[in-house]
């Protein structure tokens, strides 16, 4: 029984009570915490569970473990058993929901039952309440939320940007604290409020390690050194079958600098050579550092280190020539644009660090798109911040379209290289033809080869469309697309499978699976 908790059961006295409303969690080098997720929405599948994942993440950052998180139902006896277990478990309980005016929404009532407390409106949380709605009707669906458990804390957070005063406060009993169940809401309560949580004696470190090996075969290697550092340093083990570049991501955490890192040396001299990969986390936010280190290296001159330099350069010129609003990238979530994207990124960011507006984007879907790449252009717009005009047609007819509704649309910056269809001829800077919609085609690729754009991708370790990593090399859309035949093979199984598409030596037969 951790000496920082006391009894929850059967307060009735005053002096329980009192006890009640001054006590304060001692927080320990154990500082735990259990999350309660309260909402019937939840548990039909209504409603993703989000906040207890926000909350996990913030008080992992605040030195605190959660043990355990718990979804129940809008019920008033079921949410005081789960309180009353939590709060002589855990040094902090978090309840997320039921805090609302409706019917359903019993945790303040539930809190106060698994206390033996009664509810009663709070006059402080009366008079706010009377301010905000205009309304002074104790029984109001308003004043539900004034209706707290007796003796319970009220916590005023101060907003960062405003500097004022939260409106509603967090109501705590104990170390209860019931937290709306409303993400924005939650969430900004909680970032108002987090320092309560803080445990001053801990601070967790993390490291991690990538390895492309399956999982089974180094699970024996992972064993030796997590029982050797078991008192110290907790290891994880998360497959990935989808990443391009790792198989299994090792996670390593401790609240000692020292053993982690011992542990992490450990455990990387444990794997099979050549297995542990120098895995890119964040390659969107080190874009401009790690394009840059390649474009001014002083002393490199290969002919992969010529393209980034050109490309970057034509990028960099036409970042002169145009405003933001009036150049976007052509994206249909192939190999090629996917480099070129990331290319004007670094480009704009190293120019205007400081620029958090959209870039802007066009995207033509084709008549049968994959799945795969509708979903990575989604994702790519995330992660780049994009702003994504889209159109469904025909190319030259939707670049018509473009001219209409964005008539300040002057240059698109595409992924074309000189070995595709049609293209010998064109140059960095070329308008389109003349019987086509009127802009200027940026091309910062069209010296690269097939090798030097998946040198790219996969040096900078950059997410790509997964229909590369399952043989196809060049894409078009699904009715006349197939996987390149080269990288055919059969499998220890017997079955017909394709290598990655990076795996293809001849990049002249990169369109080998195409139609036409
Ligand atoms: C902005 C633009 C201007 C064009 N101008 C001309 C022209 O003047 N004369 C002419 O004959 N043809 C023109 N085309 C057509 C082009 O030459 C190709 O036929 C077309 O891009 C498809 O070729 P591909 O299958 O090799 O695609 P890719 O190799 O995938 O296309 C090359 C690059 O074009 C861009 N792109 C291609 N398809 C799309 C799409 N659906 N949505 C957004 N961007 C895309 C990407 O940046 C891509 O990297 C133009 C296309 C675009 C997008
Ligand atoms: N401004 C404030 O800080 C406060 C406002 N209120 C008022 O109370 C009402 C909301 O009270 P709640 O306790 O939030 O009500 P609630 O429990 O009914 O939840 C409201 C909504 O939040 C979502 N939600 C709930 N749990 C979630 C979870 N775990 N993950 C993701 N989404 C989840 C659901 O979509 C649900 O419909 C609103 O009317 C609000 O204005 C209440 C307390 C504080
Ligand atoms: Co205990
Ligand atoms: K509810
Ligand atoms: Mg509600």
């Amino acid at each position: 029984m951790d000496t920082n908790q006391i009894p929850a059961n059967d307060i009735n006295s005053t002096s329980q009570l009192l006890n009640a409303i001054n006590y304060v969690p001692k927080v320990s080098d154990q500082s735990t915490a259990g999350i309660i997720v309260i909402g019937d929405e939840i548990l039909k599948g209504q409603t993703l569970d989000t906040n207890s994942n926000f909350i996990c993440k913030k008080l992992f950052s605040l030195g605190v473990k959660v043990q355990k998180i718990s979804v129940i139902c809008d019920d008033v006896d079921i949410i005081a058993e789960e309180v009353t277990q939590f709060s002589q478990k855990f040094t902090h309980v978090i309840t997320s929901g039921g805090i609302g005016p409706t019917h359903d929404d019993m945790t303040f009532e539930g809190v106060a039952k698994a206390f033996g407390l009664q509810t009663q409106h709070h006059p402080k949380l009366v008079e706010l309440i009377t301010d905000w709605f205009h309304i002074s009707d104790l029984n109001s669906a308003e004043m539900k939320m004034a209706k707290i458990p007796e003796g319970a804390k009220l916590s005023f957070g101060i907003d960062p940007k405003t500097k004022q005063e939260s409106k509603y406060p967090l109501v705590s009993v104990r170390n209860v604290h019931m937290f709306p169940g409303v993400p924005s809401l939650l969430e900004k309560a909680f970032i108002m409020l987090g320092h309560l949580f803080q445990n001053p004696n801990v601070q967790f470190y993390t490291d991690d390690l990538y390895v492309n090996k399956d999982e089974a075969s180094i699970a024996a290697s992972i064993a030796h050194v997590a029982e050797k550092y078991k008192d110290t340093v907790a290891i994880g083990s998360y497959p990935d079958l989808i990443n391009s570049y790792y198989k299994v991501k090792l996670t390593l955490e401790s609240m000692n600098v020292k053993s982690l890192q011992e542990a992490r040396k450990e455990l990387y001299e444990s794997m099979p050579a050549g297995t542990v990969i120098d895995y890119e986390k964040d390659p969107v936010g080190s874009a401009v550092a790690r394009v840059y280190t390649i474009v001014d290296d002083p002393v490199a001159g290969d002919p992969f280190t010529v393209c980034v330099r050109n490309a970057v350069a034509t990028l960099e010129r036409a970042l002169e020539m145009y405003q933001l609003s009036e150049i976007c990238v052509g994206f249909n979530g192939g190999k090629d644009c996917t480099v070129m994207l990331h290319l004007w990124y670094a480009v704009v960011k190293k120019k205007f660090p400081d620029y958090n507006e959209k870039l802007q984007a066009l995207y033509i879907r084709s008549r049968y798109p994959f799945p795969e790449v509708e979903k990575f252009v989604q994702l790519s717009r995330d992660r780049y911040n994009l702003q994504m005009i889209h159109y469904d047609g025909r190319i030259k007819e939707c670049l018509a379209t473009l001219k209409v509704k964005h008539p300040q649309m002057k240059a698109v910056i595409m992924g074309t290289r000189k070995t595709d269809p049609c293209s010998d001829q064109l140059r960095e800077f070329s308008m389109t033809d003349a019987d086509w919609p009127q802009l200027m085609r940026v091309n910062p690729l069209l010296e690269w080869h097939y090798k030097h754009v998946w040198q790219f991708l996969r040096q900078l370790c950059l997410p790509y469309c997964s229909l590369y990593d399952r043989g196809y090399s060049s894409l078009g859309s699904m009715d006349n697309t197939h996987p390149n035949p080269l990288l055919q093979y059969i499998d220890e199984r017997g079955v017909l499978a394709f290598r990655p598409a990076y795996l293809l030596e001849n990049g002249e037969r990169e369109r080998d699976g195409r139609n036409k």
